[in-house]
């Protein structure tokens, strides 16, 4: 598992270092972290160290200092260094001498034949925008960015990107990731987190690692039938949306060997697909279910809104996804009356509906508040995806691509999370879990044979037909071996 930290838990973990904050040697470990990050680069897109240039941006506070300081080091390597101040007055002064001392110069303009350029305007201490001088230095940039700590202006703590905003291609970070390295993780490219002995603690945000997901993921033991895998049961789809049904229902079956039975009146298409699915006219025929998903395409009229509050009043885990959002949006006290656990899945227009309010640029705390208030747990679609349950640390799984931004994903989301619901997983982890098989089978559907290719775009169906693909990588991935 990895954690993301706030600007002051950071803070807080370098100040507890005492001696080491205060007589720069945390900036030491940085900036020669940062250098040798910087040498990569440049060994990797031009075979050479000797020769090349590099131009750093440097803001009037400590991430200018890591650049001046790394820029120092990278002169002593036989790199040519310029460096454009936004406020010579301001910069750094021990980093300033360090770096004219070691034949770094200084420039009032970005030359256009840099090899790379290192953004040390701001990090931590950033807020808003870059301003006018800072865009309009990087406005004439073409050469890939290095960012020192943050790409400025992005937000720390909420990932927020401003307009403008640095575009990195490597972020390099020190002591532990920040919050915004995982939710504007487009910004930042890759991010190189270097080791400077701070200890942040406990972060309030995490992405779960392969091997966290291939230990939970349900599969068949040797004494395991279809009963005790979990049965799910989906109410979805509507004569105006049969496909939701499908779309739910089928990828509750290809994420759990598990058995899947189907209200709705969408049973002849549900079966004709997958002939497995045991479907069932209306609820008193459903027989007994550990997990129920409710709502995508079955609309929002009376029938289903009755049916909602019926299968909200058992006492199974209950995925409420779509339609069915719309209608607990309307009866909250339904979710807060509960014993058992509730997984909510709204995307951003969902999420405002239910908690009265839009998203807005802390996604963190929306998306912890919601929980909090409705005592369920949240998955909020995104490129990012966020669930939290207001009891542990948010957790975040970045797609790292919007293939899955396509009508009817949300349903086979739904449904494979709905079916790791039934076999017993937490739904903070079915959540989570499932969001990244999602991702990742849109992506291996979207890639096709080559995943290093080109991308095409895919449909719905073709996202689920990649998830046991997906969920055999995560598998292999994650165990080191597949069984
Ligand atoms: N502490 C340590 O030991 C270590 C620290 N480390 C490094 O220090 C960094 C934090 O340094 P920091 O606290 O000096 O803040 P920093 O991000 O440089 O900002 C400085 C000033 O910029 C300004 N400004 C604000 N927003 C702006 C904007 N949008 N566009 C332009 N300017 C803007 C604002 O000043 P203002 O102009 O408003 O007076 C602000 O005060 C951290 O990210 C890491 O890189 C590492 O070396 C590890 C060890
Ligand atoms: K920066």
């Amino acid at each position: 598992m990895l954690g993301f930290h706030t600007a002051s838990a950071i803070r807080a973990a370098e100040e507890a270092t005492g001696d080491l904050l205060t007589g720069g040697v945390l900036m030491r470990r940085a900036s020669a972290g940062l250098a040798s990050v910087v040498i990569a680069e440049l060994l990797a897109r031009r075979g050479a160290v000797y020769g090349a240039r590099v131009g750093l941006v440097v803001g009037s506070g400590d991430n200018g200092g890591d650049a001046l300081y790394a820029g120092a080091r990278l002169v002593r390597r036989g790199v040519s260094v310029v460096a454009v101040a936004l406020d010579r007055d301001r910069a750094h002064e021990s980093g300033s001498r360090a770096f004219t001392a070691a034949g770094g110069r200084w420039v009032s303009t970005m030359p256009s034949d840099v090899d790379l350029v290192v953004d040390g305007v701001v990090g931590l201490g950033g807020s808003g925008p870059l301003r006018p001088v800072a865009a309009g230095v990087f406005a004439g940039v073409r050469a890939p960015i290095v960012a020192v700590d943050l790409p400025s202006g992005v937000d720390a703590d909420t990932g927020e990107i401003h307009t403008p905003a640095v575009h990195a291609a490597v972020t390099v970070t020190f002591g532990a990731r920040r919050r915004a390295h995982v939710l504007a993780s487009s910004q930042c490219g890759r991010v190189v987190c270097v080791d400077i002995g701070i200890d942040p603690g406990a972060a309030g945000l995490v992405a779960l690692s392969d091997s966290d997901i291939a230990r939970e993921w349900p599969v068949p033991g040797p004494v395991d039938d279809k009963y005790t895998q979990g049965v799910v049961g989906v109410i979805a789809g509507s004569d105006r949306y049969p496909g939701a049904a499908v779309l739910c229902s089928g990828a509750a079956v290809a994420a759990t060997s598990g058995m899947v039975r189907y209200v709705g009146s969408a049973a002849e298409q549900v079966v004709a697909r997958r002939p497995e699915i045991v479907a069932a006219p209306d609820l008193d025929a459903a027989g007994r279910v550990q997990a129920w998903v409710v709502g995508p395409g079955a609309g929002t009229d009376d029938a289903a809104e009755d049916l909602l509050r019926r299968i909200l009043a058992a006492d199974v885990p209950v995925l409420v996804d779509a339609d069915g959002l719309t209608v607990v949006a309307r009866h909250p006290e339904w979710l807060t009356g509960r014993d058992a656990p509730t997984l909510l899945t709204p995307h951003a227009g969902e999420f405002a509906r239910l908690a009265g309010h839009e998203v807005g640029a802390d996604r963190v705390s929306a998306v912890s508040d919601l929980a909090a208030r409705l005592e369920v747990t949240v998955l909020l679609k995104g490129r990012v995806t966020l669930v939290s349950d207001a009891a542990g640390p948010v957790i975040a799984n970045d797609a790292g691509s919007s293939w899955a931004a396509t009508a009817g994903a949300g349903d086979v989301l739904s449904g494979i999370a709905g079916a790791l619901l039934a076999s017993g997983l937490a739904p903070r982890v079915a959540a989570a879990a499932a969001a990244r098989v999602h991702a990742d089978a849109a992506r291996l559907a979207a890639h096709g044979s080559d995943p290093t290719g080109h991308g095409a775009p895919i449909g719905a169906s073709d996202l689920l037909a990649a998830v046991p693909a997906a969920i055999r990588d995560i598998r292999s991935a994650g165990s080191g071996h597949d069984r």
